[in-house]
């Protein structure tokens, strides 16, 4: 029997790499849900319909023996066909109104980059999460819109969590929880750590409440 999924309050939002071999994505996704982030999202922009189809399956299988919640990035109709919690749509990833009356149940996130009115309009639209950034230079996304951590504070009051994504460490990930972020949206400061499950934890510390 599989632990019941229950979606998060707040917490390390682990996205996947770029791989294309099944195998070996799940062989490093493993390690790192051993650390516990608190939602998974399944993203390959390497990988093509079929492949992202297979691996979405096989990364959903993992999130329900581990009991973490997945959201598949840029295809509502995927995580809808598959089963997931969620799915997270940017700029390019169709028409969030339409994906939220398609499927109400689908918990939908809404890249905002750094703009306060897009997440005025996802927010209107229906969106469950708005996220920003990047906020950080990151190697996984060099060409990413930049973001400052005010726009966290400015977005206070649209009422809905806040992700920060974008070249976020676990140095940097206390000031981005101070200034707002319910999650934080990470690749590379897990999948290129020597122990992605101690990367994890060290992420979930900058939630821990000050002593
Ligand atoms: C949690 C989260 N935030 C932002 C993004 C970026 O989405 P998008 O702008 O559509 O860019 P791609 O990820 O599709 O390259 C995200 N995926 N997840
Ligand atoms: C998808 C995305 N959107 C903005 S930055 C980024 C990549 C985040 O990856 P990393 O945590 O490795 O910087
Ligand atoms: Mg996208």
């Amino acid at each position: 029997m599989n632990a019941p999924i229950t979606w998060p309050l707040r917490g390390l939002y682990l996205i996947t790499p770029d791989e294309t071999d099944t195998a070996r994505l799940l062989a490093r996704l493993r390690p790192a849900l051993a650390g516990g982030p608190a939602l998974l999202q399944y993203r390959n922009k390497a990988a093509g319909p079929a492949l992202r189809r297979e691996q979405a399956r096989a990364v959903l299988a993992l999130c329900r023996e581990a009991g973490i919640p997945l959201v598949v990035n840029d295809d509502w109709r995927l995580a809808l066909e598959i089963g997931a919690e969620g799915a997270h749509l940017g700029g390019d990833d169709g028409d969030l109104a339409e994906a939220r009356a398609a499927a109400p149940g689908l918990r939908l996130g809404a890249s905002c980059y750094d703009d306060l009115a897009r997440a005025q309009a996802a927010a209107v639209a229906g969106a469950d999460y708005l996220a920003f950034g990047a906020f950080f230079p990151s190697g996984t996304k060099p060409l990413a819109r930049r973001a400052h951590p005010g726009l966290l504070r400015d977005s206070a009051g649209l009422g809905l969590p806040r992700v920060a994504i974008g070249g976020i460490t676990p140095d940097n990930a206390p000031g981005l929880v101070a200034a707002g972020a319910d999650f934080l949206a990470v690749i590379a400061g897990v999948f290129a750590a020597d122990d992605p499950a101690a990367a994890v934890r060290a992420y979930h510390r900058a939630f821990d409440p000050l002593p």
